[in-house]
């Protein structure tokens, strides 16, 4: 059974690249530490590739890669959100995966793995192993539309609170995919705030889900420790009322005794 080596170098992710066999699939998947989604792809990930065999040629090589920490490789293969995962064979992406779903991803790796990994699969599956019951549950979570809604509230509520302050746009702030965006971008850096942000161009469940989670039809959304603030025009009357609104994010800002 394969398992999953954790990337820590740009050349470590070269050597991968190019000691694979030409047949090999290569299962990439991009985190980061702080976002939710991230830990419940791990498992449905680990849970997967304990599935293939290891042996040549019908192998499938699992790495895993902190996309910000590595954001060289990020960038190679266009990564703007996590979790997402890349599946390469021969050194070319075959196909991409963006967002948590289980589906999505056991889907597009039977796919393109070798047939021979398949039938492994199922044979795994049919021994009823806990840790096939485990990728059964993460598939049934996702196909029951109340479930699946369920989650996705989860995971919003997570992503909301990712850094106390958090910025849903279109695009990222070197590269806003839209005026408001980048209008939010540019107010955000005038005031010096710390911000986290997420492309919601890149997760269509978080860019529709968002607008009833948020119960804001609208992008961008400017989140402050866990609460909305609300879009672009909200934000310009919040400063323009309090100059001061962003100091405590600011990172100019005096610290703040406990
Ligand atoms: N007046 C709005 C402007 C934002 C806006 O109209 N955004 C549109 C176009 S970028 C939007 O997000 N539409 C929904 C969508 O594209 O999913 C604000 O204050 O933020």
């Amino acid at each position: 059974m394969s398992t999953i080596t954790e990337i820590l170098t740009d050349e470590q992710w070269q050597q991968v690249l190019s000691s694979a066999p030409a047949s090999t699939l290569i299962v990439a998947s991009f985190h980061a530490p702080w976002a939710a989604p991230c830990a419940q792809m791990a498992t449905v990930l680990s849970t997967l590739a304990s599935e293939y065999p290891v042996t040549d040629p019908l192998s499938t090589q699992w790495v895993s890669i902190n996309a910000e920490d590595l954001s060289d490789i990020s960038e190679t293969y266009d990564v703007t959100a996590v979790p997402y995962l890349v599946l390469l064979r021969n050194g070319e992406v075959v196909e991409t995966v963006s967002g948590s779903s289980a589906v999505k991803v056991r889907t597009a790796i039977e796919k393109h793995a070798n047939k021979a990994g398949g039938a492994t699969q199922s044979a795994a599956a049919t021994n009823g192993t806990a840790q096939a019951a485990e990728v059964a549950q993460a598939d049934a979570t996702v196909v029951d539309p109340a479930k699946q809604k369920e989650e996705l509230f989860k995971r919003l509520g997570d992503l909301v609170k990712a850094a106390p302050v958090m910025l849903f746009m279109k695009g990222t702030p070197s590269s806003p995919q839209c005026g408001f965006s980048r209008q939010m971008v540019g107010i955000l850096r005038d005031n010096s705030v710390k911000y986290g942000f997420f492309n919601i161009l890149a997760d269509d469940d978080v860019r529709q889900g968002l607008k009833e989670y948020a119960e804001w039809p609208t992008f961008p959304q400017l989140w402050v420790d866990g609460e909305l603030v609300g879009g672009l025009d909200i934000v310009k009357e919040e400063l323009s009322s309090n100059e001061d609104f962003f100091k405590p994010y600011s990172v100019t800002a005096e610290p703040t005794a406990a």
